[in-house]
Order: structure tokens, then sequence, then C-alpha cells
């Protein structure tokens, strides 16, 4: 059996990333591999109920610790329900977010303390971290406006798309940040470019990195 993989694609707002998630899956599909596509917060019913409670701000008046927990309840779930399952089975999964969203939306933005970051992450995803992540990058102000253009006129900006376009380029930064810090985990990808481009080269990456066994040494 192939050995399941998880890879998470991370991103502001509106860069493309289920747009990636999808055409990743089915290209992993077509290239013969067993592949499945989650998000978060969400991908377990659980964890979609609290998907819901974060996304429509009511969690918002309890503090930045409070919504930090509850992100980690998610994911919790998620990985017990979903994600480790999947990849005992030799699944890919390939996740829209995961944990560097945290760190920079709950991290860098919501100025939570960062030991009690760490450890809340130790103790939710334990051994099973990402074995790539692909950081979808391009100007906020795109990503707000791709993000805009998707939304049906009636409908209301989630409590995230509501905030200054500051916030965003902070976001940015933090992905950038831990991208570089990580390299061997982490591939940054311009998602400026069309989303035909875009996924040519996340597969670029996901094959070099992945799929392509090394050489072992003469
Ligand atoms: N490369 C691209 N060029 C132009 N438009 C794109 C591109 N990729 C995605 N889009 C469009 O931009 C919008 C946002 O894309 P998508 O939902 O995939 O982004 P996202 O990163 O998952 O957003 P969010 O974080 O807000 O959930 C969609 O309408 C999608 O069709
Ligand atoms: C996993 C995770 C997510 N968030 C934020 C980031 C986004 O604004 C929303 C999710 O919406 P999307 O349309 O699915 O991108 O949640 C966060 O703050 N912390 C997290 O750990």
């Amino acid at each position: 059996m192939n050995a399941g993989f998880l890879i998470t694609l991370e991103g502001g707002e509106g860069v493309g990333k289920s747009t990636q998630v999808r055409r990743l899956v089915a290209r992993l599909e077509a290239a013969g591999r067993r592949a499945l596509a989650t998000r978060e917060p969400g991908g377990s019913a659980k964890a979609e109920a609290i998907r819901g409670l974060l996304l429509s701000g009511a969690v918002a008046p309890f503090g930045p610790a409070a919504e930090a927990l509850l992100f980690a309840a998610a994911r919790v779930d998620h990985l017990d329900r979903l994600i480790r399952p999947a990849l005992a089975q030799g699944t890919i999964v390939v996740s829209d977010r995961f944990i560097d969203s945290t760190r920079v939306y709950q991290g860098i933005d919501r100025r939570v303390e960062p030991r009690f970051l760490v450890a809340l992450e130790t103790v939710t995803v334990g051994a099973t971290r990402p074995d790539l992540t692909i950081i979808l990058d391009l100007p906020s102000a795109v990503g707000l406006a791709r993000a805009a253009a998707r939304r049906a006129p009636s409908a209301i900006p989630d409590r995230f798309e509501r905030e200054a376009l500051a916030f965003h380029d902070g976001l940015r930064r933090g992905f950038l940040t831990i991208a570089a810090a990580e390299p061997d985990r982490c591939a940054v990808v311009d998602a400026e470019a069309s989303a035909d481009e875009a996924a040519e080269r996340i597969w670029r990456v996901v094959e070099t990195r992945l799929l392509t066994p090394r050489s072992s040494a003469p």
C-alpha cells in the first residue's frame, strides 16, 4: 500500500485554497492515488458545527484564547474522525488550512500567548504533522477582491473578510515567515497566476517533494 500523506494548503482570504484543494485531489486520483479533500475549521461533523460558531462571530466576545481553544477542539475531532483513519489507509489527505492558520490568525493577529499556542498545537496534533504545506501567496487586495466577487450580492461578508487590509497584509507576512522558517515542510506558490497555472505549479511541488521516490546513494 502507498503511504498516506498529509498535505495542507494555507494562505489568506481568497487566495484560491479551496479551488486548488479540489484540483490537487482530482489530479492525485487521476494519477492513481487515493486522495481526500477536507478543510479547517471543519472536515468532520462536530468540527463543522464548531466552524459555524467561529465564523458567525459568536465566539469572538469570549476573546482570542477561547477562539484558539475552539479551533483546537475542532481540529482534535477532525484528526480523530477523518485525518488519521484516512492516513492509516494510505490516503493522501489534502486540507484547506491547518496548524499554520492558527499560528498566523490566533498567534500573530489575535496575539494569543505564544507558549499557550505551542502547547495547544502539541497536544492537538501530536505526531500528525503536515508532510507538505503549500502556501498560496498573492497581494491581500487581490485575494479580498476574489473573495468578494465570489460572494452572492445579498450575502454578508464573514467576520474575517470584514477586517481591514492591514490585517490581511499581516496574515500574508505571517504565512511567508512560517515558510521561510520551515523550508523543508513549506513551499510558497505564487497564486496571482491563473488557476490552471497555479495548479500546475502545485502539482510540480507535490510530485517532486512527495511522489517521486528519492534515489538512494550509490
Ligand atoms: N487563480 C485564480 N485566478 C482568479 N480567480 C481565482 C483563482 N483561484 C480561485 N479564484 C476565484 O477566487 C475566489 C476565491 O477562491 P477560493 O474559494 O478557492 O479561495 P480560498 O482561498 O479558499 O478563499 P477563502 O479563504 O475565503 O475561503 C473564487 O471565486 C474562485 O473561483
Ligand atoms: C483553521 C483556522 C481558520 N481560521 C480562520 C481563517 C478564515 O478566516 C476562517 C476559515 O474560513 P475559510 O473560508 O475556510 O478560509 O477561519 C483561524 O482563524 N484559525 C484557524 O486555525
